[in-house]
């Protein structure tokens, strides 16, 4: 049996046979199993480390003062009125968590065809970001570009005959990344998957001598079912007609997201993300070997929803299925992970530490 890595080969064909002291033990040389016979061993070959620095946490938005709403497919996890918003957003900075991504739950009554609540310079996304911004100015703010949570359809572009516009809607999105960075908006996060966003939302933010403000770009997001808790807390669940794969990506494919990635860095893109998470781990590694861009996965909801659902049934072991799930990512390449267990596990990490 030959093997490729490790020691070289003529270290197995010598017999120990002799010196074996103890009786029935098999001849073997090596042993995986001592690398991991006490916790101290296992921590000096540890490959892999998941930190606080590694998470982002996505929060959901809702109109109101002191209010905490919970989402009911995702056990643990509430939308938030800005003044909560701020709360947890201190939470995050405690527990040194780099960056908060922000998402609103959207009034029916706000939503139409055009999604203009997107581009309202005092939209419940922005004020959230004032006020965050206002009191704790280290924390690092993300705010997702698309118009799903603001159209009476629940697509992310405008549409004309049951088709999804592309250059039309990439107009809208930079004067939505452009409230949003003029909010005090850190990272702008297109997840909308038009064509040429990236540079377009670039090229504005420049003009507006927004020269600072990053791009996160969602550039590989499949059409997934994984966001269905997601839409049911920004309420687009109700709405979405149809599905998003004329622009997400069909599951099926990594070449593809090679392409994707490849064009958004040469748009501009200043950070690259795969989405889902788990289920395209083989993606992230694919990015980060080809491009060694600064990668992250999305942890999205249904990933959440599974874990959080089977552990409130007693069906596994919750705090260690999420930290296992974390430390995938960082396996897979990736430099970070957007996820809403992450003040959980953030708690957990600096208990340990
Ligand atoms: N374009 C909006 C958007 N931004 C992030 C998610 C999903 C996040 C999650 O499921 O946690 C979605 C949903 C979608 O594309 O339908
Ligand atoms: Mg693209």
């Amino acid at each position: 049996m030959a093997i490729k890595y490790g020691r070289p080969i003529e270290l197995r064909d010598v017999s120990r046979r002799d010196s074996t002291a103890v009786p029935h033990a098999l001849d073997l040389t090596v042993r995986p199993r001592r690398n991991r016979k006490a916790e101290w061993a296992r921590r000096m070959v540890r490959e892999n480390v998941l930190t606080t620095d590694d998470l982002i946490w996505p929060l959901f938005l809702i109109d109101g003062t002191n209010k905490r709403e919970q989402v009911a497919s995702m056990p643990g996890v509430d939308r938030l009125s800005v003044d909560q918003a701020v709360r947890e957003a201190e939470r995050a900075m405690k527990l040194t968590i780099p960056c908060i991504a922000l998402f609103p739950y959207t009034d029916p009554s706000l939503r139409d065809e055009e999604g203009s609540e997107a581009t309202n310079p005092n939209n419940l996304v922005c004020q959230a970001v004032r006020a965050i911004k206002k009191e704790f100015p280290e924390i690092g703010i993300l705010c997702d570009v698309a118009l799903d949570p603001f159209t009476s359809h629940g697509h992310d572009g405008l549409i004309s005959d049951g088709k999804i516009l592309n250059d039309e809607t990439v107009a809208v999105l930079v004067r939505q990344a452009l409230v949003q960075a003029e909010a005090g908006c850190d990272i702008i996060a297109p997840s909308d998957m038009m064509d040429g966003r990236v540079a377009a939302i670039r090229e504005g933010l420049d003009r507006a001598g927004l020269l600072d403000v990053q791009i996160m770009a969602y550039a590989a997001k499949y059409a997934s079912a994984f966001y269905g808790p997601f839409r049911d807390a920004i309420g687009s669940a109700k709405t979405l007609t149809g599905d998003k794969r004329t622009y997400q990506m069909d599951s099926a494919n990594t070449d593809e997201a090679l392409r994707e990635v490849e064009l958004d860095i040469a748009e501009g893109a200043d950070m690259v993300m795969v989405k889902p998470g788990m289920p395209y781990l083989d993606v992230v590694r694919r990015v980060k070997d080809t491009f060694a861009m600064p990668t992250f996965a999305y942890q999205v909801s249904g990933e959440y929803a599974m874990i959080a659902a089977a552990a409130n049934n007693g069906w596994l072991d919750g705090d260690r299925a999420m930290m296992e799930s974390l430390l995938a990512f960082k396996r897979a390449g990736a430099d970070g992970v957007l996820s809403y267990f992450a003040p959980k596990a953030a708690e957990k990490l600096r208990a340990q530490a």
